[in-house]
């Protein structure tokens, strides 16, 4: 066979497995590179659409982020070298936001504006599809994707290689460089001189990164290296949050602190203080400021919280039910967040129970964090893992207590691990003044082993957010607040009622990846129900599958189109409207708002 015979039909086993793939058959892994299926994986769950591209257009890109400085005189160079040929460069932010696009070949450019790669739209994996931008970045490594190997069909004739640049001193992603040309032009040398223009533009961003900020990040991750604590830095340009900081305080705690961070942004000595934030929990501070060569370069602030929500509760005359850095009131969820509280002040080995994304390690995290302070807080995952991964985290656990472990997805372990595990627990437990909890699915609790179950003598009830949906309210601020969207963005009261009416069966997941959805099309302002994602107009009480997903999204879409006119809903599906009217009612579709 020749070479250009071999590659043939090497793109025809490709186009047959992603066919195989849409229609839900079983596909050969041997004709699919795995990063590519998993992406493949990945589009479905997000519900693209595989035969055209059809993505949002986001914002007008900003020209003066240090991204785009730093990468502008890089892109000259390359554009000059690559003037003769059909490729094309291209600069997104770390959402996949198109920032700039460079291409001298008319045709190469026409088809990519036809295909919407350019700049101001997202080409994020969960619009487009498996692409060398999306996949990435979702996969934060070097990849190249080749004609058939794109989610969408008319990506088919492209080849696109894909890095991502990273900050030089905080190794954040801050964007991606990705050269597109055509597929029969493309060859392992476009991924290797796509590196190698990622890395000319983090020199070029470690050359304009100011002596000030490096010295302020490197103080930064020196106090999270430090600990378990929050710690925040601020100077006058710059805020930074960790983890802990975003999952244990609630937004108005946050800016609360932030606001006491830059009060003491004058002094240059260590300071202590201790605060009371708006939740009314207390906090002790500690301030170090920071300098550079060239001068004060902000300050750091590590915090920690001195009091359980409990003894707030007393205080408040039952004002403040939650734990730290969750929200909701609704009786079922107060009612688990109070047990949960009381059985980790005991010690008491408990099993979370509940749907997905309902908040069970949300809420062993939570009572760890209101009742151990600043001890470690080891989450163990059971599901998938290779067989006895779980053990060396849980005996240092056990040996170093205090602290907690969590053992996420415990019903998942299979049984011989569960024994091994009870055996461990069995010889080590006794002497660690360790917590543990478990979180299980639905009816989980079946799955444990007996001896296993010995061990875990209390239990919770999670309940889905269907059964505490007035705690959207709360949750969609809290949320938009960890999306980077705090103060920014606020529901309007049509769009609130369209998701206090949602049925929510993927839970708190699924009502913050709505959010997500909602962050990419409205920055700031109002959100509004042509904001919201198709799946908030229905009301269906199960989980779909991905093909009806499809479906229902491509119904609501044309029935908004059509101002909720069903013929003409229907006729442009090519349905009959008995079939319509069907799928209607049994997908819930309720499009008024
Ligand atoms: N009441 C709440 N307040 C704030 N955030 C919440 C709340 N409940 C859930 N979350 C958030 O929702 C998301 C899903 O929660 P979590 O991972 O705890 O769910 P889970 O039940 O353990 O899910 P799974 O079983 O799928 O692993 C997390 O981002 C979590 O922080």
């Amino acid at each position: 066979m020749t070479d250009s015979a071999g590659s043939r039909s090497r793109a025809d086993g490709l186009a047959t497995a992603r066919e195989r793939f849409l229609c839900t058959e079983e596909v050969d892994s041997a004709s699919v590179r795995t990063t590519i299926l998993a992406s493949w994986w990945r589009s479905r769950t997000h519900r693209v659409a595989a035969d055209h591209v059809h993505t949002p257009f986001v914002a007008d890109p900003d020209p003066e982020t240090p991204l785009a400085r730093s990468a502008g005189p890089v892109l000259d160079g390359l554009q000059d070298k690559l003037s003769d040929l059909a490729v094309s460069v291209v600069l997104t932010d770390d959402s996949s936001l198109v920032l700039e696009r460079r291409t001298e070949d008319r045709s190469l450019e026409r088809y990519l504006d036809r295909v919407q790669l350019a700049p101001g739209f997202s080409y994020a994996e969960e619009f487009v599809g498996t692409n060398g931008i999306g996949t990435a970045l979702e996969g934060r490594q070097a990849t190249a994707v080749f004609g058939h190997e794109h989610y969408a069909e008319n990506l088919d004739s492209l080849a696109c290689a894909g890095v991502p640049i990273r900050h030089p001193v905080s190794g954040q992603v801050l964007g991606l460089l990705d050269l597109t040309c055509w597929r029969k032009d493309a060859g392992p040398l476009l991924l290797a001189l796509a590196k190698a223009t990622a890395h000319d533009i983090e020199t070029e961003l470690t050359n304009q990164v100011g002596l000030r900020e490096l010295s302020l990040f490197s103080a930064y991750l020196r106090a999270c290296r430090r600990g378990q604590g929050i710690v925040l830095a601020v100077n006058s340009d710059l805020v930074m949050l960790n983890d802990h900081a975003r999952q244990l305080l609630a937004p108005a705690d946050q800016a609360a602190l932030l606001a006491r961070a830059v009060d003491a942004l004058g002094s240059d000595a260590d300071r202590s203080l201790s605060m009371d934030l708006p939740s009314g929990a207390r906090a002790r501070l500690s301030y170090s400021p920071v300098s550079s060569d060239v001068g004060p370069a902000g300050g750091v602030v590590r915090a920690r919280l001195l009091q359980e929500p409990e003894v707030l509760a007393a205080q408040s005359g039952g004002r403040q039910p939650g734990l730290p850095g969750l929200v909701g009131r609704g009786a079922l969820w107060t009612r688990a967040c109070h047990a949960i509280g009381r059985y980790a002040r005991d010690r008491r080995w408990t099993v979370t129970e509940g749907e997905p994304g309902s908040g069970k390690l949300a809420l062993a995290r939570a009572a760890h964090a209101a009742v151990e302070v600043g001890a470690p807080c080891e989450v163990v995952e059971c599901a998938g893992t290779a067989p006895g991964a779980w053990e060396p985290p849980v005996r240092r656990a056990l040996r170093e207590g205090p602290g907690t472990v969590v053992f996420r997805h415990l019903d998942l372990l299979p049984r011989a691990q569960q024994r091994a595990l009870a055996a461990v627990l069995d010889e080590a437990r006794d002497d660690a003044r360790v917590w543990g909890v478990a979180t299980v699915a639905e009816g989980g609790q079946e799955e444990l082993d007996a001896d296993l179950m010995r061990h875990f003598p209390a239990s919770v009830v999670v309940p889905p957010l269907r059964h505490h949906v007035e705690d959207v309210r709360a949750l969609i601020p809290f949320l938009l607040s960890q999306l980077g969207k705090g103060p920014l963005l606020h529901c309007s009261p049509a769009a609130l009622q369209l998701l206090l009416r949602s049925e929510w069966p993927g839970n708190v997941t699924q009502l913050r990846e709505v959010l997500r959805k909602v962050v990419y099309v409205r920055r700031a302002g109002v959100i509004e129900p042509e904001d919201l994602p198709p799946e908030c107009r229905t009301v269906v009480k199960r989980v779909l599958n991905p093909l009806e997903s499809l479906e229902r999204d491509a119904i609501v879409r044309s029935l908004v189109d059509a101002d909720g006119n069903k013929s003409r809903a229907a006729h442009a599906l090519g349905m009959s409207r008995a079939t319509i009217y069907r799928k209607i009612r049994d997908y819930g579709i309720d499009i008024r708002s």
